[in-house]
């Protein structure tokens, strides 16, 4: 395990706050703020009697109560899985060459030579028809079956379990369940990072040095789709696991910067077994399942070198906070060496 002591930026207790009911993603650090910047958006939402803005304050403070206790409660539930969960694939938790498609493994060897280059990129590396989006193939069909099954093992057991965002109800946060160090880590080092650094060095694909991982799963009387929104990330993969659905695809804007008036979106299906690989900071969301159950691997993956210049959930240099594990991947850059230590003086 990384010995880098991971921070959040502190606007994750007052900012991206989503209001389900609105569709609104808000800031809020005081009633008077909050009242000012979205009082007249929301009544023309259909918020217009005090008790129901009274609900959604509630709302809002919960929320933020919440993301306070995250951290100690996610170090809570990991522990209790560990006691007291039984995994049904026990060998999907620790990383094989053998689970990943055989073209995946093609294209990291083709990322790592010394004159890859974006030119002639190898058929495998999909470009899809949103700017700077590939399809690639990573994993077998054996591996998203087990890996499916033992999270559906995990949803119907008795331990507790750590939703990854206020926007998905169903999803499965991995590190919580043990995977971090043995799958994820091992996954992004040595696969994931070659080929976003190909891909993406522009924008910190070739520093990622962190992860949140989480599974996303969709069904009818469950969560059907995705607001638009972007990833705290600065390069994602999004797998397709299965099982068998239809529609639900993704759809691609502009990047977090465009007005949305000015973006038109793009729809991307999905190919089971394959990865979508997007800048995190290009907007997205999901069109609604019309049948079956969708399971897609997502990682967020981060750039502590980026990322500690700008937040890009408040746009500002970050404010740090003390996080467990990767946190929301900014470190504490070392201080710039004084000219006046006696180390530095060269005479
Ligand atoms: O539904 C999906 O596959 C996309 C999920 C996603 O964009 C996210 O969780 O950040
Ligand atoms: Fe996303």
């Amino acid at each position: 395990m990384s010995t880098t002591q991971f921070y959040h930026c502190s606007c994750f207790y007052t900012d991206n706050i989503f209001l389900t009911e609105f569709k609104l993603h808000i800031k809020y650090t005081s009633e008077e703020q909050f009242r000012q910047t979205y009082g007249a958006i929301l009544r023309k939402r259909g918020c217009s009697t005090t008790e129901h803005f009274q609900k959604v304050l509630k709302q809002i403070e919960k929320e933020i109560y919440r993301r306070k206790l995250l951290d100690e409660e996610a170090i809570e539930r990991s522990a209790m899985i560990r006691e007291i969960y039984k995994p049904f694939h026990r060998h999907v938790y620790v990383l094989q060459e053998s689970y990943l498609a055989p073209e995946f493994l093609e294209i990291v060897t083709f990322s790592k030579c010394e004159n890859a280059s974006m030119d002639r990129l190898p058929k495998s590396i999909v470009q899809l028809a949103a700017p700077r989006t590939y399809r690639i193939p990573v994993f077998t069909e054996e591996f998203c079956r087990d890996f499916i099954e033992e999270l559906e093992n995990f949803e119907q057991s008795e331990a507790p379990k750590g939703r990854p965002n206020t926007m998905n109800n169903y999803g499965v946060l991995l590190n919580e369940l043990g995977f971090d160090a043995t799958f994820l880590t091992p996954l992004r080092e040595a696969y994931l990072c070659p080929v976003a650094s190909l891909l993406f060095s522009d924008c910190g694909g070739d520093t990622l040095d962190s992860h949140k991982a989480f599974v996303v799963k969709y069904a009818l009387q469950q969560d059907l789709d995705l607001s638009y929104h972007y990833d705290n990330a600065e390069v994602t993969l999004n797998v397709s696991l299965g099982k068998d659905f239809t529609e639900g695809s993704l759809y691609f804007g502009d990047m977090r910067q465009v007005p949305i008036s000015e973006t038109e979106c793009v729809e991307i299906g999905h190919e089971t077994t394959h990865g979508l690989l997007h800048r995190g900071q290009h907007m997205h969301g999901a069109l609604p399942l019309t049948s079956g159950q969708r399971w897609n691997l997502i990682i967020w993956m981060r750039s502590s070198v980026v990322r500690n210049q700008l937040c890009p959930m408040c746009n500002k240099k970050p404010e740090l906070v003390e996080g467990d594990g990767f946190a929301d991947g900014f470190t504490r850059e070392a201080p710039a060496p004084s000219a006046n230590t006696d180390s530095c003086v060269v005479i």
